[in-house]
């Protein structure tokens, strides 16, 4: 049933399996707690010194809560705490309890979560009026009863403040040596090199997501569904609400979610329950293109069932989704179809998992900009294709190729190869490298697919590769740098800055105010940390490929500051291999 092609070829270009990303987490230490109800609100201090008594630890109870946290090291200290509380009162009260157990990087994702939650100043569980329907909108979409024009706005108004910060901050890192006088007056001088933000609105508000991911679990009425989780699982909270007010979510995809909910409900196997770790039905994944094609993904854990089980329940799930009801009276084509089997902790769909191809060649397909490019399930690729256009064509737009020179793209992180090919015929040649050996194979398939034969794929980390980059003699080079949402490593800045034939720098960031760092790092003055020439902020341009949610991408066009001396001579790109 399985197609082995995909991943021999990343075997081939790997050597091995290997984690998607450098951050994606390792399986983490598991962290025990046990939530105690029935508490008022005050006596923190009291409640919390009660409990201590009674054997619980790491005690966490805010004034609004009606409830305290604690976290144990080990199942068996929680269980004793637990015991201790069976039939116990506070001020008149029966206390209950209830345990967790959850990974210390899910801990994390949730708390960091909450914490942006709080900034946009959403109102605590207890005051909380609004109904389930508009607490999941708030969660998944917070813009969502904003009008459009207003949201450009406030988005443009965020990433300005984040330009003003770069320039403050090279500002105040005026070194005045020899070496790096002159290189930053341009941040204390009035105004922005940049001039005013351009911003380019989504051609499409609604419905643009092309991937969505689903929980399977319960609603508030213990019905199973499949949608989103309805807040934190940390607060206990496991309920799962339909994605059918979703504004992001296009229909297709709700669709497909409604029909998994109706076959789960029918299932004999039981929903993947949070808290136990124990069931079958845990995520499914949508990517629904514009080509048309959908590749469904259904994440299962079959632990108690045998493997002629699993055989069955994947020949009749492939019978489900590929029937002639489902193409012809529900309007769901679905082109590829995978099971993927994850027994670990984390949720969520994982590159950790194994993935069985039930139909289709495991792949979906989308164009962009005239190419078209295969995707893999793993793949990264934007979720907003018209928005995406305009972004790419942005990037192209302010690389000012120019046809009469021999000009090298650097296409850095770049995933599946789609900011190069799309720009292959206007240079000379186009250098991808992205640290995910997944993405290069499909970087190379595109390049073929496209028919491009001017592009070089690696798949290494930019700072291990752009020490061989260095140009021919009337070469320019170009860099587009698309990292992930937290930005690069500063080792690659530093790469960056030191190849002097590097003399402009397309940055693009989803998330602006994480990428600060590496703004900051390309423009301040050199030092011995950072040589080489540094960059200056030319351009901004903000394009909104996530409308009503708080996201959007950010260009800056940085150019290197002119050169003094004739560095540029370090010539030679015949030891990077073809
Ligand atoms: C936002 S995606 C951009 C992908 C691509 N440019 C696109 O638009 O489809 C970021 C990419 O950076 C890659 N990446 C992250 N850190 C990297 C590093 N140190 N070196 C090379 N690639 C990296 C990730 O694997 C991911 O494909």
């Amino acid at each position: 049933m399985s197609d082995p092609s995909p991943a021999a070829e990343i075997e081939a270009v790997a050597g091995a399996k290997r984690p998607l990303n450098d951050d994606q987490p390792q399986e983490s230490k598991l962290l025990h707690q046990v939530r105690v109800d029935n508490l008022p609100m005050s006596d923190i201090k009291e409640i919390k010194q009660f409990l201590k008594d009674k054997g619980f630890q790491s005690i966490s109870k805010a004034p609004k809560w009606r409830y305290a946290m604690c976290t144990f090291e080990s199942e068996a200290e929680a269980q004793q705490a637990m015991d201790n509380l069976k039939d116990v009162q506070y001020k008149g009260k029966l206390l209950t309890t209830k345990s967790f157990t959850q990974s210390e990087e899910s801990y994390r994702d949730r708390f960091n979560k909450k914490k942006k939650n709080n900034k946009k100043n959403e109102p605590a569980p207890e005051d909380d009026t609004r109904t389930p329907a508009e607490r999941l909108a708030f969660q998944v979409t917070p813009l969502f009863n904003v009008p459009y024009e207003d949201q450009l706005k406030q988005k443009k108004k965020i990433l300005m403040k984040t330009m003003y910060e770069l320039k403050k901050k090279i500002g105040e890192m005026k070194d005045q040596s020899e070496r790096s006088k002159g290189q930053v007056d341009w941040s204390t001088e009035p105004g922005f090199p940049f001039g005013e933000m351009e911003v380019v609105a989504s051609p499409e508000v609604d419905g643009y997501r092309t991937k969505c991911e689903f929980t399977v679990g319960k609603d508030l009425d213990g019905q199973i569904t499949v949608g989103f989780l309805l807040g934190l699982f940390r607060h206990g909270i496991v309920n799962v609400l339909d994605p059918s007010e979703t504004k992001n979510v296009p229909e297709i995809a709700k669709k497909i979610a409604a029909n998994m909910q109706e076959y789960i409900r029918a299932s004999e196997y039981p929903i993947y329950d949070r808290e136990e770790k124990k069931g079958v039905w845990r995520t499914i994944m949508t990517k629904t293109q514009r080509t048309g094609d959908v590749l469904l993904l259904i994440q299962i854990k079959p632990e108690d069932m045998t493997e002629e089980q699993v055989a069955a329940l994947k020949q009749d799930l492939l019978t489900y989704w590929t029937s002639d009801a489902m193409k012809n009276d529900k309007g769901i084509v679905v082109t590829t179809l995978i099971v993927q089997v994850w027994d670990g902790l984390s949720n969520g769909i994982t590159d950790r998992g194994t993935d069985d191809i039930l139909y289709g060649d495991g792949y979906v397909y989308e164009e962009l900009l005239g190419s078209r490019f295969r995707l893999s399930s793993s793949a990264f690729f934007q979720v907003n294709t018209p928005a995406c256009e305009l972004l790419y064509s942005k990037c192209a737009d302010w690389c000012n190729l120019d046809k009469t020179k021999r000009t090298t793209l650097l296409d850095l992180c770049c995933g599946t190869g789609t900011i190069g090919i799309t720009m292959a015929k206007d240079v000379e040649r186009v250098i991808g490298v992205d640290i995910v050996p997944e993405a290069i194979v499909d970087a190379r398939a595109n390049a073929e697919r496209n028919n491009v034969t001017n592009a070089t794929y690696f798949a290494n980390k930019v700072e291990d590769r752009l020490d061989v980059l260095t140009r021919k003699e009337d070469e320019e080079i170009v860099a587009v740098l698309d990292p992930p949402r937290n930005g690069v490593h500063a080792s690659v800045i530093r790469a960056i800055r030191e190849s002097p034939a590097i003399d402009k720098v397309i940055y693009i960031s989803c998330d602006a105010k994480q990428a600060l760092s590496n703004f900051v790092s390309l423009c301040r003055p050199e030092s011995n940390r950072f040589s080489g020439k540094p960059f200056v902020p030319k351009r901004t341009a903000a394009v909104d490929l996530f409308p009503h949610t708080q996201h959007c991408e950010l260009v800056i066009e940085f150019e290197r500051i002119p050169s003094t001396t004739n560095d540029t001579a370090i010539i030679d790109t015949t030891d990077v291999p073809a």
